[in-house]
Formats: structure tokens, C-alpha cells, sequence
């Protein structure tokens, strides 16, 4: 392997079914120079690597003899070929290319819509095998005898020929066993045996159901897609006194744009002029307007409901939130989840066990019972109709899709179905204290000078904290500036992670941080000790002002619980899930916010005490940490899944396993609640796709049932598969008002 291997991505059109991704796959695997091949159904994307002198030409020619449509990703995209390789003329407009489907362009470029589905390729096919079983019916009616057997006999080869040719391309790829290769030989088989009529009807069947794949596997790229048509095309420009209406994509930071009230906003920015309520909900699901005002900051594609606003644009349009959301959801799927894998192992088993049963069937009564062998091949071409695995393939990805399409459209993010599957066992959530438990926004509630006055100390301590962007320094820091207070200067001031912050003052070293600190440069007296541990025990964090010798005072904030914090550990309880906080705050101030939520807690964590305590824990429970993301990057590395919430989200999203986009801490319940759901409706898939397979197995054994109905079965089943994951899509995680 040359580390000169170089990524290449495509778009491939016309997979609709599982088993068509794990086709491209298999094909392009074969060829040399290649690894690492990653294809994705939802997204339509196929990724890989290439070795120095493998040419991309060859993977593309290689997708194409399959009959799928690829384009390279950023090219000019190419037209798609449709879902089907059709003879020349074979019918009406069917060779001509087909504009499929075209999913999301990720980074807000106007998606275009799905195509009505008689102008699909599949839809066409459809559209032919109909009219040819029509046609057929009718010579039935008006002739019959021998006539008719023979059109039907032509109908069934016109109408299987495109999909025998895909069974042979396949075939040469080494991929001998598809659904392709079974329709045909049943629907060539059946001619063989005199079931023309059905054999015409199976081709007909088999087109219904290849179409409602497609129409359902588009319903499910619709959903993620529906995410990037949040934002505006257009932007309305200010320049100067002008205002000029320009594609919302081609936005720079730093210009002006206006948004009317009604307007979608076209990027994320802050507001620099006007005041009005903004709906957020298309980004975090949030349903109550906020009041936002110059200074705040807005996302693209939330909805200015009052007041005009002029907005700073803060990302261009492929780096703002909801296109790393859609971006996050697409990669997510990606990552399969382990039961995913363990489907497509199976069935790539299964549908060779089943052409030996098929076999076995047609060849074992005759041979050994003398029994007619009319009726066994019939049985046999039947058993190879139950060997299609479509619906046992969709059942896993169709409601992993569902589940992160719906999660993400309430804030709720995962990085895919493995994150999911774990997700659904957590058994512990670790919540980290500050910002995520608590409002993160700490409030000064009592100064103790011990030498000067009250002004002085907070002015040194706000001096020392310029140098960090800790909670409580932000709170000193911003009471320092409301009261005007007379900041000195301050020199190399610098954060100590998990203890405080220090700096020079007139050539003195100031530091402001935990009673420990102070205790341990031992400048920390007994009745100052007593002070800080009063405060303590009232949920205030204390926090020591002092210099190489001597304490200056006291300065005790206040950072309220999360309104709905104790409720949602109340939620988790009562779905059997224990919590726990992490603080590196003190066991006193620690004790009292936890008994107001009905939480355990381990308090005096330094950052690396996190990570151990989290190992710890993840040495008995499935286990979910989540932090703000802000200094606990560590923390959601180590648990079983890292989650980040709230506002801090934005520098997490792309580090943790799953981002929380609202400021509510229900949302961890609902997150969970939504994993389960997922899980609990990948189980059922399973069991439709297999108990369905089992009952017609056994009743094509008996004779009770023939060729029609093993097709219709197999379509049955991928519809209502299809249709039990998109019910994800209505999921409700959380309860309103919570
Ligand atoms: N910049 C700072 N100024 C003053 N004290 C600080 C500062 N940074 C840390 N501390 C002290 O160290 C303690 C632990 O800080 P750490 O950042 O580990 O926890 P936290 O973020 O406050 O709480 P949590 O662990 O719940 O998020 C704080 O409670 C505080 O006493
Ligand atoms: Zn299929």
C-alpha cells in the first residue's frame, strides 16, 4: 500500500435497495488498486481509495456496466443513467438518459426535486411490462388457445430481457447471486414448465416492486434532503443604501444582509441592527420564538417572525450550522451500526442457502418419490422468488435514516446507527456540572474583601481572569464591567486548567481560583476556610483571590440549575437509567445542587479525574457522558458516547458521537428514547422481513401458494418494512413543554 493512495468520491444514482449498494460495492472492490470502498444508500455516494496509477475511469466504467448512474462529487454533475440497462427501443424513451433523483447538494445549493415516477427509469420499465402484460391479457380475451400462450411466452422474454442482461453483467463481476439472476431464471424457468401468464405477471410484479423501492428509498433521502431546504436561496445584500438580492451561497463574511420579517435568515450571523423574535426551530427544534437583538447571533434558516433585521454574515454558506448538521447526518451513515453488519452477512449468505433449497425442492421429490416433476421445478422457480433479500437488506438502513432524519429535525444529533445501537443500551448518563446541569452562566452573589474594599478585589480578580474563558471568569468579568470597576493591568495572564487562573500585577503574582489553591500556597486561614465552606453549603462556588502571601478575599457565585435538569433525570430513572454529575467544583457546592436534582455526585475532579472516573463507570454500565463540549473533550472521549449540549455544541459537533443543539437537558432523555425507538423498529423490520420469507417458504413448499405470490411477498415485505422505519419520522422524543 503506497501512502500516495489518493480519496475519490462519486455520486451514484439508481440504488434503491440494499442490496444494490453491497452490488457497486462487490464490483468495484474486484478492480485493482482499490480500498477502503465505502458506499452509502441515502446519500448515494460511493467513496474509495486509489492507489498512484489505478485509474477512476475504471471504477466508473465498472458502476456504469452495473446500470447505476455516476458522477464524480464537485464535477459537473453528468446525467445519471436510470435504474435499468433497457435494449435500444426496447420501449418508448427508455434509453434515453433519466434525470433521477438528486439528493441534497450538502452545502445549500438548490436541491432539485424528485421527478414524477413515470418519468423514472424504473418507472418506464414499469410503464412497458404493464402495457406488455396488457397487451397479452387481450390477445387472451380475443383469441386464446396456443396464440395466446405464445404472446405471453414473448412478453415475458421482452420484459425480463433488460433485467437478465443486469444478471449477466453482475454474474461476470463475480456476483452470480442477485435478485436479478433469480427473477430471470424463475420467469424463464416458468416458460419452461407452461406457466407463460404467470411468468409475464411475475416480470410485472417484480417491476412494482422495484419501483415502490425506489419511491420509498427517495421518501427517506426526501427527509435528510428537506434539512438543506431550510435555508434561502437568496439572500437580500446590503450595499450601501441599496439592497440587491443575491444567491444566498455566495454570501462573504462580513457583508450585510437584510432580513424582512417572514424571511428566512440566509446565513448564520449576528444581528447589527433591529430587534426581533426568531423562530430557531428549523435548526434546534426550539418552537418558541427568541427574542433576539443587535449583537446576538442567529442561525441560517431560522424565521424572523416580527422586526426587520440587518445581519453580519459570521459563516459562509458551507460552513454554517445546518450544513455541518446535514453534512454530520450524511457521514453518520457511514458508520454502520454492528447489527447492520450482521444483516448484510447474513444475507449475503442467505440468498445462496435459498438457491440451494430452490434446488433441492425441484430436484429430491421427483427423483426420489417419483413425484411429478412439473410441479416440483414450479415449487423450485417459486423458492427462488423467497431468495430475494430486499426487505431484510432496507430493514436496518431505512430506519436507521428515519431515526437520525427525525432526531436531527429536533436538535437531537447522532453520528450514525452505531451510535444508535449504543445509545439504546446507555444504563448511566455522566452530566458534566457547568453549563450542562447548570445554565453555565454563574452570577456573583457575594464579595468578602478581606483587606480594602469590596471594588478593589473584584477588580484584581477580573484583572487576573482576562486570561481565561471559564464560566466563573466570564461572571467576574462581566460584574467588573457593570460596576465600572477600575481594572489594573494585568500581565501573562494564563489559565491553570481545573484550578483557577494567575497573573502578574504591578510585578506581583495575583491567582483567583478554588479554596484548594489557596490552600495549598497555604495562605488560606481557618476562619476563611469556615467562610468559603458556608457559602459552600448554600450551592455557591467560592472562589479565592490571592498573592504569594496573603488572601485578598472571597468572591462566592451562584450558577442556577437548568429549569427542566431535575426533571429529565427524574425521566431518565424512570427509564431504568441512573445518573451521575462530574464537577470539578467542590463536594459542598457539589452536594447541594445535586440533592436539589436527585443526582449522585463525584466532586473535586480535576479534567484527568474525569477521564478516570469515567473509565471507572464504564467498567459496570453502558455509559453516556455529556458535557457542553467546552473543556470536557477528554471526558466525551472516554465514555461509551460522548455527547455535547447546548450552546457549546457548535465547537463540539464534529468531535463527539452526537451533539444536542436545544439548552434542555429532557432533550439526553429524548435522545435515548429516540435510539430505542430506532432499535425497537429495526427488530420488528427483521422479524416482517424473515417471518414473512418463513410463511412462504412453507406454503410454496406445500403448493399452496405460487410464483405471483412469492414475488408479491417479497415486495410486500420491503413496502411495509419501508413503511414501519419511515414511522421514525413522526417520532416524538421529548414531551412538549418539557
Ligand atoms: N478561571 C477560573 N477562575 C476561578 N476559579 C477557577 C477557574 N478555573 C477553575 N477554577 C476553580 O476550579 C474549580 C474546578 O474547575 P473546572 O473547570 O474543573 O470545573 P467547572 O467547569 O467549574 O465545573 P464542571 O466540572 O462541573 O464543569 C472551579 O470550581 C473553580 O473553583
Ligand atoms: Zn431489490
Amino acid at each position: 500500500m503506497t501512502d500516495r493512495a489518493e480519496l475519490h468520491e462519486w455520486r451514484v444514482t439508481g440504488m434503491d435497495c440494499g442490496s444494490c449498494a453491497a452490488k457497486v460495492r462487490g464490483a468495484v472492490e474486484m478492480l485493482p488498486g482499490v480500498d477502503a470502498v465505502e458506499v452509502t444508500l441515502m446519500n448515494e455516494r460511493l467513496r474509495l481509495r486509489l492507489e498512484e496509477g489505478a485509474s477512476s475511469e475504471s471504477v466508473e466504467k465498472a458502476v456504469r456496466r452495473l446500470g447505476y448512474g455516476i458522477s464524480a462529487k464537485g464535477a459537473a454533475p453528468e446525467k445519471p443513467k436510470g435504474g435499468f440497462v433497457l435494449p435500444e427501443g426496447a420501449f418508448p424513451g427508455a434509453s434515453e438518459p433519466v434525470e433521477e433523483a438528486d439528493i441534497s447538494p450538502p452545502h445549500g445549493a438548490a436541491p432539485k426535486s424528485d421527478p414524477a415516477w413515470y418519468a423514472t427509469a424504473k418507472g418506464r420499465y414499469l410503464i412497458g411490462t404493464g402495457a406488455l402484460l396488457a397487451s397479452a391479457w387481450i390477445v387472451e380475451l380475443l383469441v386464446g388457445g396456443p396464440v395466446a400462450h405464445w404472446v405471453f411466452v414473448l412478453a415475458t422474454l421482452i420484459a425480463v430481457a433488460p433485467v437478465a442482461k443486469r444478471a449477466a453483467l453482475m454474474a461476470r463481476a463475480r456476483m452470480p447471486f442477485t435478485i436479478e439472476m433469480l427473477m430471470s431464471i424463475a420467469a424463464i424457468g416458468a416458460l419452461f414448465v407452461g406457466a407463460a401468464e404467470e411468468a409475464a405477471l411475475v416480470v410485472f410484479l417484480f417491476a412494482v416492486g422495484e419501483m415502490l423501492e425506489g419511491l420509498a428509498a427517495s421518501r427517506a433521502r426526501g427527509s435528510i434532503r428537506a434539512l438543506a431546504d431550510l435555508v434561502p436561496k437568496t439572500a437580500r445584500l446590503v450595499v450601501g443604501e441599496r439592497i440587491r438580492e443575491v444567491p444566498a451561497e455566495s454570501l462573504a463574511i462580513g457583508q450585510i444582509v437584510q432580513a424582512r420579517p417572514g424571511d428566512r435568515i440566509p446565513a448564520d450571523g449576528s444581528i447589527v441592527r433591529g430587534t426581533s423574535g426568531v423562530d430557531e426551530s428549523p435548526v434546534t427544534g426550539e418552537s418558541v420564538p427568541m427574542l433576539k437583538e443587535p449583537g446576538d447571533k442567529v442561525f441560517a434558516g431560522s424565521i424572523n417572525t416580527e422586526g426587520e433585521l440587518r445581519i453580519r454574515v459570521d459563516k459562509t454558506a458551507e460552513d454554517n450550522t445546518i450544513s455541518r448538521i446535514l453534512h454530520l447526518v450524511e457521514e453518520a451513515e457511514g458508520a454502520r451500526a454492528p447489527v447492520e453488519r450482521f444483516i448484510d452477512r447474513f444475507s449475503r449468505a442467505y440468498m445462496p442457502a435459498v438457491v440451494g433449497v430452490a434446488l433441492l425442492a425441484a430436484l429430491l421429490p421427483p427423483l426420489l418419490f417419483g413425484a411429478p416433476w412439473e410441479t416440483w421445478i414450479y415449487r423450485g422457480l417459486a423458492l427462488l422468488l423467497i431468495g430475494c433479500p430486499c426487505a431484510l437488506v432496507i430493514s436496518v438502513p431505512a430506519a436507521v435514516a428515519a431515526g437520525l432524519s427525525s432526531g436531527a429535525r429536533h436538535g437531537l444529533l447522532m453520528k450514525g446507527g452505531a451510535v444508535m445501537e449504543t445509545a439504546a443500551k446507555t444504563t448511566l448518563v455522566a452530566f458534566d456540572k457547568t453549563g450542562t446541569l447548570t445554565e453555565g452562566r454563574p452570577q456573583i452573589t457575594d464579595i468578602v474583601p478581606l483587606h480594602g474594599d469590596a471594588a478593589t478585589l473584584l477588580a484584581t480578580a477580573a484583572a487576573v481572569e482576562t486570561g481565561s474563558n471559564h464560566p466563573l471568569a466570564q461572571a467576574i468579568l462581566s460584574r467588573a464591567e457593570a460596576e465600572g470597576a477600575a481594572v489594573p493591568q494585568a500581565t501573562q495572564a494564563a489559565a491553570i486548567p481545573g484550578r483557577g487562573a494567575r497573573a502578574e500585577i504591578a510585578g506581583e503574582t495575583c491567582s483567583v481560583g478554588a479554596p484548594r489553591l489557596a490552600a495549598e500556597a497555604g495562605v488560606l486561614g481557618e476562619a476563611d476556610r469556615a467562610t468559603a465552606e458556608a457559602l459552600e453549603r448554600a450551592g455557591k462556588t467560592v472562589v479565592t483571590v490571592f498573592t504569594a502571601d496573603r488572601l485578598l478575599g472571597l468572591i462566592a457565585m451562584r450558577d442556577e440549575p437548568r429549569a427542566d435538569a431535575a426533571e429529565a433525570v427524574a425521566a431518565l430513572k424512570r427509564m431504568g437509567i441512573n445518573s451521575v454529575m462530574l464537577t470539578g467544583d467542590n463536594p459542598a457546592t457539589a452536594r447541594a445542587i445535586a440533592d436539589s436534582l436527585g443526582i449522585e455526585a463525584r466532586a473535586g475532579l480535576l479534567p484527568e479525574d474525569k477521564v478516570a472516573a469515567l473509565r471507572d463507570l464504564a467498567g459496570e454500565a453502558h455509559v453516556m457522558m455529556v458535557g457542553d463540549g467546552i473543556n470536557d473533550a477528554p471526558a466525551l472521549a472516554t465514555a461509551h458516547l460522548g455527547i455535547a449540549m447546548g450552546s457549546g455544541t457548535h465547537v463540539a459537533l464534529e468531535a463527539a458521537d452526537g451533539a444536542l443543539l436545544r439548552d434542555r437537558v429532557m432533550d439526553v432523555a429524548g435522545q435515548i428514547r429516540l435510539a430505542r425507538a430506532t432499535m425497537a423498529n429495526i427488530r420488528q423490520n427483521v422479524a416482517i422481513a424473515l417471518g414473512l420469507k418463513g410463511v412462504f417458504l412453507m406454503t410454496t413448499l406445500i403448493g399452496l401458494t405460487g410464483l405471483w405470490i412469492a414475488v408479491m411477498a417479497d415486495t410486500g415485505a420491503t413496502v411495509l418494512v419501508t413503511m414501519n422505519a419511515l414511522r421514525l419520522l413522526r417520532f416524538r422524543a421529548v414531551s412538549k413543554g418539557a
